[in-house]
Formats: C-alpha cells, structure tokens, sequence
C-alpha cells in the first residue's frame, strides 16, 4: 500500500563515523513514502538515532545524501527542517513554563508567524487543552512526552519523528500514544517512529525497517515481512509417548522436534510455502500407529522474526 505513494524522504549511502572512529552508520539506503508509519527497530546502539538525527540534519553525515521532498539536508537545511518535526527521547523543557508558552515558543522557532489556532488544535488533539496553562513540572510523565509531541507538530510539519515515543510508558499510556500517532496519520502526517518494543511496531507500523550495528538489515511491509520470514508450528500431543521419531518420517526430520518427555511433537513449516506437509506427516504418524491427542497451531510473532534477523546477521 505505502509502497505506491511517492518517496519523501530519501537516504542513499548514507554513513557517520563519530569522533573517536566509530561508525555508527554504514551506507544506509533508505526510501520513506509520503504518509506511511514507519518503524525503525533494532538492539541498543543499533544506529537508530544516528540515522534519525541525520536526517533531522542534527548530525552531519560524514558521507552520503540525504533529501526531504526534493530537498538536500545540508544545502537546503531550513527548507528540509521546516517540513520536520523531533519528538526527541528526553524532556528538554523549562519546567517552569506553561505547557501554552513552550509550545508557542517552539512555532517561533521555526520562524512561523503566531497561529494561536493551530497550537490550540494541537493541544486539544492531544488531550493537553485542559493543562494548557500548568507548568511543565506539574504534568505527568505521559503529559509530558505528549507535550514533546505537541511542540514537534507547532510548526505544522509533514514529517514527525518520534525517538522511542514509549520507553518507559505504562500499557495504558502506550495504546493513548497509538491513538495519537494514527489520528496523525489520518490528517497526513509521515510518521518515522524508533522503538525497542516489536509489540509497538506490529500494532501501528505500514513498514517495518530493522538496524543492526550502522546496516539496515531488512525493510519491508510489515504484514508481507511476517508472512515472508514468518513461521508457524504445529504442535501434535501424542496419546502415549513415543522414545524417538520413526523411520518413516524420516523426510520430516529437520522441521520435527520431539519433546524430552516423548509426548509432544512440534513439527515447523513455512507460512509462505506452497505445500505445508501436515497431510503428509500426519498420515505418516497413522501409518506408524502414533496416535494423536491433541493439535494446536501457533504462528511466529514479529519478535520471533526481530531475533532471527539479528542473530543471523551477526
Ligand atoms: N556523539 C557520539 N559520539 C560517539 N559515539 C556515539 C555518539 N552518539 C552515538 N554514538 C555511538 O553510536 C552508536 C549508535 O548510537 P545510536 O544512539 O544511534 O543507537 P540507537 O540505535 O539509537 O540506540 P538506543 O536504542 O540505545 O537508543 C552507539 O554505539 C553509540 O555509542
């Protein structure tokens, strides 16, 4: 579905090596698509800010290019940071403001003349309006990080950024932050999104990009992503135990694990191949005289997808 809409952003080759010599980036090609969510997973270190803060234009990249819109990061920086808003990982705030002024303030920084109307569309929008006059250090941690989203959208963006929008966040608040993120894309806001938690990405993510120490490993749609490196088993609850697998389903012996206590056969397959062997592998379980109690199916999570990548890559 994304992949049909235009390209906004565009990353090509792109590296950052810091002072010291590491390379936190190594030749990052990456396309966003206007009004897709996409996410960005990877372990600790993996690159994920680096490669955001680029593209904010808040770290120079030391080679490579990057383009919003048409637009070069470097040569073309205000139009570029214009178009984006950063909801940053850490409160920066003046604790002492108002929740009004600070994000009033941020429009102003943008050079954007005063749009009373907009901030207060956003505020509302985001459930801040009734605090709108409390001072920053008398929020909540949950009104505090949306009013770091609140401040990224004052200068009316078409591009939010959110750097791990949820660490830290209770369940509760994080299906609020959901919400708030898709209401956001409803109105076309392109939304790029880091995170550590797969849940988040598989609730609210279009695509799904996955880092690994500076590479980006894997991008693709999410639900073509788990039914292309998904998988599921098949779990057989055998009516009396048996010590090993038989012979004759010798043809089975890769994606056949049998339980130590001989009672359960977990049999693995490929959700996206032609054929799945179950009518096989059961009639060769008839034919051995193994009779089955029980059968249930389960299919691997995004999780379960996430560690296999990343594991086969190192
Ligand atoms: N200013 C800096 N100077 C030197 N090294 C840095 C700097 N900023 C980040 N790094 C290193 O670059 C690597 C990537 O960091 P980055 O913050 O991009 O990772 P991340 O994927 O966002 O990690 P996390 O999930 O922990 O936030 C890390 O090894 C980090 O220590």
């Amino acid at each position: 579905m994304s992949s049909a809409r235009p390209v906004l952003i565009s990353a090509r080759s792109v590296t950052k090596t810091y002072k010291g010599g590491f390379e936190a980036l190594k030749g990052v090609d990456l396309d966003i698509h206007d009004g897709e969510i996409i996410a960005l997973l990877g372990p600790n270190g993996a690159g994920k800010t680096t490669l955001i803060s680029a593209i904010c234009g808040i770290v120079t990249p030391s080679s490579g290019t990057v383009t919003v819109a048409g637009y070069d990061i470097i040569d073309d920086f205000r139009q570029t940071r214009s178009m984006i808003g950063l909801v940053p990982q850490e409160l920066t705030t003046d604790a002492f403001e108002t929740v009004w002024a600070t994000v009033s303030f941020s429009r102003g920084l943008f050079g954007k003349p005063k749009n009373p109307a907009h901030i207060e569309k956003v505020l509302r929008d985001l459930s801040l309006w009734d605090k709108k006059d409390s001072k920053i250090m008398q929020l909540s941690g949950g009104m505090k990080r949306r009013v770091l989203i609140a401040k990224a959208l004052a200068h009316e963006p078409r591009i939010l950024f959110l750097d791990e929008p949820t660490a830290g966040v209770d369940v509760e608040l994080r299906k609020d932050m959901w919400a708030v993120v898709e209401a956001l894309r409803a109105q076309g806001v392109t939304i790029i999104l880091t995170t550590h938690y797969i849940e988040e990405a598989e609730a609210i993510a279009d695509r799904i990009g996955v880092i690994n120490k500076g590479e980006i490993i894997v991008v693709e749609e999410k639900d073509r992503l788990m039914t292309k490196l998904g998988r599921k088993s098949l779990r057989l609850e055998l009516n009396s135990p048996i010590s090993r697998v038989p012979d004759r389903l010798a043809e089975f012996a890769d994606a056949l694990t049998l339980a130590d206590d001989g009672c359960t056969l977990t049999y693995e397959y490929d959700t996206a191949a032609e054929r799945t062997g179950i009518t096989r592998l059961l009639a060769g379980l008839a034919e051995a005289d193994i009779r089955v109690a029980d059968l249930s199916t389960r299919q691997s999570s995004l999780e379960d997808i996430f560690v296999g990548l990343v594991r086969d890559d190192a």
